[in-house]
């Protein structure tokens, strides 16, 4: 596999809760890859909670952040990246997550439901119809997750080592492999007509 992948970067997309951070850190560890989480190192920058950023600083400067912590990360190689949710909504980052194979974990807004009900850290879910808000979502979203190189459905049934094994299956399948050298015969054969 890291033949193949020759050092590219993968980029997990996907809604709050569909398990990039989860299935990001496995897949990490399977390919010998970096683990980058960029909502942890937007925290670390800022000094502050996601909560706190949308709070005081809001959801653009938010943004802004995001935009440069994935921009720097396309200096490096062979990392896998958890990227936060609405990542895919700047367009500028299309740029930054197309230097690497991007993989969308497509999961309903009724399972990611189930995963969050209750998680105070998500400042889009503090709402009082957190289903509601997380199918709205999912419909404005879903075309721009549907860009991703790799598209991966996932249910309630899928544990996390299930989902970063789909990941694997699919990536040869849409790697662009190099063009095979010609065998040894048909440069002799070009030469011969050139004799
Ligand atoms: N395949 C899975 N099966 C069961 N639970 C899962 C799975 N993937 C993730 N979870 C659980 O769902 C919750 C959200 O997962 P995670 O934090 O990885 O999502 P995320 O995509 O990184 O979300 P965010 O965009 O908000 O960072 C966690 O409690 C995690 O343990
Ligand atoms: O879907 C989103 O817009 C977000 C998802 C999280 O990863 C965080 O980046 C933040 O809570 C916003
Ligand atoms: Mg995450």
């Amino acid at each position: 596999m890291n033949d193949l992948l020759r050092g590219i970067n993968l980029y997990l997309i996907g809604m709050m809760g569909a398990g990039k951070t989860t299935v990001g850190k496995l897949l990490a560890q399977q390919l010998g890859y970096g683990f980058v989480d960029t909502d942890e190192v937007i925290t670390q920058v800022a000094g502050q909670s996601i909560n706190e950023i949308f709070a005081e600083q809001g959801e653009e400067a938010f943004r802004t952040l995001e935009s440069q912590v994935l921009s720097q990360l396309c200096a490096y190689q062979r990392l896998v990246v958890a990227t936060g949710g609405g990542i895919i909504l700047q367009r500028a980052n299309w740029s930054y997550l197309r230097h690497g194979l991007i993989v969308w974990l497509d999961v309903s807004p009724e399972d990611l439901y189930h995963r969050l009900k209750g998680d105070t850290s998500r400042p889009l879910l503090q709402h009082d119809n957190p289903l509601g808000r997380l199918q709205e979502i999912v419909t404005q979203r879903q075309p721009l997750y549907a860009q991703a190189d790799v598209k991966l459905r996932v249910t309630v049934n899928d544990t996390p080592e299930q989902v970063m094994n789909g990941i694997l299956e699919r990536i040869p399948t849409v790697i662009k492999t190099e063009s095979p050298q010609p065998p040894e015969s048909d440069f002799e054969a070009v030469e011969d007509e050139q004799n």
